[in-house]
């Protein structure tokens, strides 16, 4: 048999048969490329409508830096309830209506519960081991059982007297000295976070434990601030050695991952030697945990308990602080408001005692208040981005696997036709409905799987302050050096938590008996 193929020595000549070979070759791949061209550029097409994006940086100079809930909420008129965004590649998709949210991430919530991976703060800061940033996946499950065995409704009583009680110590501690409002509401929520979680009792303002979980706080803001780390936008950064200039945020990030490390461990800690010998007020979330375990909690059971306690004291703190400082804020400028909440609590609670958390299902009015000011100035305008794990097509638009998907909970709140005149505190819009008051907090809580699991926690602590301070003072501006009363704006920095700056007040005892009252039941350790 004679062999195929060209003579030893003679150079190789392709044969009609190879030719045609590589020209189909070369068709298909072409014709490949073409197919994939076209799907990717009619997905392109189905996208959600959005501003015009640039080649290559896309829409990353269009993305707003301050307040983009505002800009967000303007883009509606253009774009409608779901519009697209293209930073440097990575899909950006705004959900501007609560219908669009409830379908995409309560629905649909086993593709949309993811978190966006951010390099500063969780590979770098440490912050990724927090129930807040894990993704959609066992360890988050495994976190939020151990916050709603401890947190749910049904358990929550059992803390109403730590809530009520640093309420009444907050209001007394604002009466003798209202320059600390903010310093003596930090303390405040941090001691009621600290005893529910790790039955640790704060000791005053310098508590080293709450000056270290602030710290902690502050820090985390720092390092999620969108625009501020570069190599959360070039993550290859991280690889960069610590002697190079420019890798300061390297050392930055290391220190602030000892600091989050040592904190929750030296917390942990405390609360099971303490819980242990009898020294911690119990129930606490830790001791109740290790109390179930009895005596066999694994490494890794104890290692989900540390993140999901210290994720329970983070994720309460600058909500609640923010909340409390709006709620005062809107008494100072609606000072109607203010009076006919305090109709309600003398009509119902009377001045013979102190209001109890036990009060809340007969205080339509004070409830109403509390809605208003979760929808006049939500805590978190954006909510927590969530990130869609698989790609989606909704309403005939693709939605790219890995997106972010950012609700716009400010404009779902302020979308004046839903909340007419949506600046407005006005807390009779609901008309004493609770069904309308839960349109409010199922928006301003969070979606789907990812839904706060703090909320009825936060629910508790926020009454009890409102309640109190209402019963027993009036809220009322501080005045100038001629007398005139200052009457605080608006203002709060970008933030993902913002918070009221500036809210300067008086509060002002409404009788001797309110005010004695306070004392008696600070003195008698109620
Ligand atoms: C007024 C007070 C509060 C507000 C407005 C608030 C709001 C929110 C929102 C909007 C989210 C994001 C939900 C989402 O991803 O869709 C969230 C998550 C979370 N909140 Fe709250 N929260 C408050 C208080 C608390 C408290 C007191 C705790 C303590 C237990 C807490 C613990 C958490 C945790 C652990 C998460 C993360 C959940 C997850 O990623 O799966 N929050 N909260």
């Amino acid at each position: 048999m004679q062999a195929s193929g060209p003579a030893p020595g003679q150079p190789s000549v392709p044969s009609a048969t190879s030719h045609a070979a590589l020209a189909v070759v070369a068709v298909m791949l072409l014709a490949a490329l073409l197919v994939h061209e076209l799907s990717a550029y009619s997905k392109r097409r189905s996208m959600p409508p959005g501003p015009f994006r640039w080649p290559l940086v896309g829409n990353i100079l269009q993305v707003p830096q301050v307040h983009p809930w505002l800009m967000y909420s303007h883009w509606v008129r253009v774009y409608g309830d779901i519009l697209y965004l293209d930073a440097l590649g990575q899909h950006i998709i705004v959900i501007n209506s609560a219908k669009v949210a409830r379908e995409l991430l309560d629905r649909r919530s086993s593709i949309y519960s993811g978190r966006p991976h951010l390099t500063m703060l969780g590979d770098l800061a440490g912050y990724d081991r927090m129930l807040l940033l894990q993704p959609y996946g066992d360890e988050l499950r495994q976190q939020r059982r151990l916050i709603s065995q401890t947190l749910s409704i049904s358990t929550i009583g059992q803390y109403y007297d730590i809530q009520e009680a640093a309420a009444r110590r907050l209001v007394l501690g604002v009466v003798d000295d209202p320059s600390s409002l903010e310093g003596q509401l930090k303390t405040s929520i941090a001691s009621i976070i600290m005893l529910v979680t790790y039955g640790y009792t704060v000791t005053g303002a310098e508590d080293v434990f709450v000056e270290r979980a602030i710290k902690v706080m502050e820090n985390f803001t720092l390092a999620e601030t969108p625009g501020t780390w570069l190599v959360d936008m070039i993550p290859q950064l991280k690889y960069l050695p610590s002697c190079m200039p420019g890798s300061t945020f390297l050392n930055t990030a290391k220190a602030w991952r000892k600091l989050l490390y040592t904190t929750n461990r030296m917390l942990y800690q405390w609360s099971k030697e303490h819980s242990e010998n009898g020294t911690a007020r119990v129930p606490n979330l830790c001791a109740s945990i290790l109390a179930n375990a009895e005596g066999k909690a694994t490494l890794q059971l104890e290692e989900s308990l540390i993140w999901a306690a210290f994720t329970v004291l983070l994720g309460g703190l600058d909500t609640n602080i923010a909340t409390i400082l709006s709620f005062i804020l809107a008494m100072l400028r609606f000072p109607d408001v203010q009076k006919k909440a305090q109709a309600e609590i003398d009509a119902v609670v009377g001045s013979e005692r102190l209001p109890q958390i036990s009060d809340r299902p007969s205080l339509p009015y004070i409830r109403s208040v509390i809605a208003e000011v979760y929808r006049w100035l939500p805590a978190g305008p954006l909510g927590a981005p969530h990130a869609l794990d698989e790609d989606d097509v909704y309403d005939g638009v693709f939605l790219p696997k890995g997106s972010i998907v950012i609700p716009n909970v400010w404009h779902m709140l302020h979308d004046p036709d839903v909340y007419p005149e949506p600046d407005v505190f006005k807390p009779e819009r609901y008309g004493g409905s609770d069904i309308e008051m839960k349109k409010v907090t199922d928006i301003a809580f969070g979606f789907g799987r990812r839904v706060c699991p703090g909320f009825h926690f936060a629910e508790g602590t926020i009454f009890s302050v409102v309640v109190t301070v209402l019963a027993t003072c009036d809220i009322v501006p501080v005045v100038d050096d001629h007398g005139q009363e200052i009457i605080p704006d608006i203002r709060y920095p970008t933030r993902s938590v913002i918070c009221p700056e500036d809210v300067k007040c008086t509060f002002r005892p409404r009788s001797g008996q309110a005010q004695s009252a306070l004392i008696d039941s600070i003195a008698s350790g109620l």
